[in-house]
């Protein structure tokens, strides 16, 4: 089931990004915006900078050029806790307990969803008490997922959300991303694959080149 916080209002926006790493310039006068019930997928072939870009709007890099702004709050401390960062690695503490890790995550990142109800909706409610890590690596990104649904944000940076899903974990996966944007969530995801959203009339697409 979406959930049915209304979440703040935010909009993205980015203008003459550029990105250097190592010797290669990565991307260069990336513009775009992002409103709120918006995503903006990410397109483009292996190395092209995806992921950089992601980290780029989630702080995790400085752009060598251009700016990032969040509009509807001013503060950087502010603008971090507006964004959930999805991103390759998925930050499980192998030694506990599936929902102990949860817990873990929902108290740091505030927001105070039901731990439970998280777990149940990603297909994980049988799996509170395993160690997490015994999770499978499609386990392992359900549990990951379920930590945008335990502390609402209204800004969702996705890297390749559906990697090592099954066809109901991209299912669900597109049905977690309606149920955000209709909640007034924004977000921006990198995918080689299409992700199963319904309501296509709020995809905007940037490529970028090799
Ligand atoms: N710390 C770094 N120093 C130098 N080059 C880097 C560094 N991190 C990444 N790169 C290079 O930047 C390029 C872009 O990497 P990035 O991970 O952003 O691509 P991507 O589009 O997400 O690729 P993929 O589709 O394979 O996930 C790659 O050529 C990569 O080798």
């Amino acid at each position: 089931m979406p959930p049915t916080t209304h979440l703040p209002a935010r909009t993205l926006s980015v203008s003459g990004l550029a990105l250097r790493r190592g010797e290669r310039l990565l991307f260069d006068d990336v513009g775009f915006t992002v409103e709120p019930g918006e995503i903006l997928l990410l397109r483009g072939p292996n190395g092209a900078g995806k992921t950089s870009l992601i980290k780029c709007l989630a702080g995790f890099l400085r752009a060598d050029e251009g700016s990032v702004v969040v509009s509807g709050q001013g503060e950087e401390e502010r603008w971090q806790e507006d964004v959930h960062f999805l991103g390759h690695l998925s930050a499980v503490k192998a030694r506990l307990k599936v929902g102990e890790n949860l817990g873990i995550w929902a108290a740091v990142n505030g927001g105070g969803g039901s731990v439970e109800a998280a777990l149940e909706r990603v297909g994980l409610g049988a799996l509170f008490n395993l160690d997490a890590g015994y999770l499978s690596a499609g386990q392992t990104r359900r549990l990951a997922l379920a930590r945008l649904l335990v502390s609402p944000r209204p800004i969702w940076l996705l890297d390749e959300p559906t990697s090592a899903l099954d066809k109901a974990g991209d299912r669900l996966v597109g049905e977690l991303i309606d149920g955000h944007l209709a909640s007034g969530g924004l977000a921006v995801a990198a995918t080689h694959l299409e992700l199963q959203i319904a309501d296509t009339g709020r995809i905007r697409m940037l490529e970028l080149g090799a």
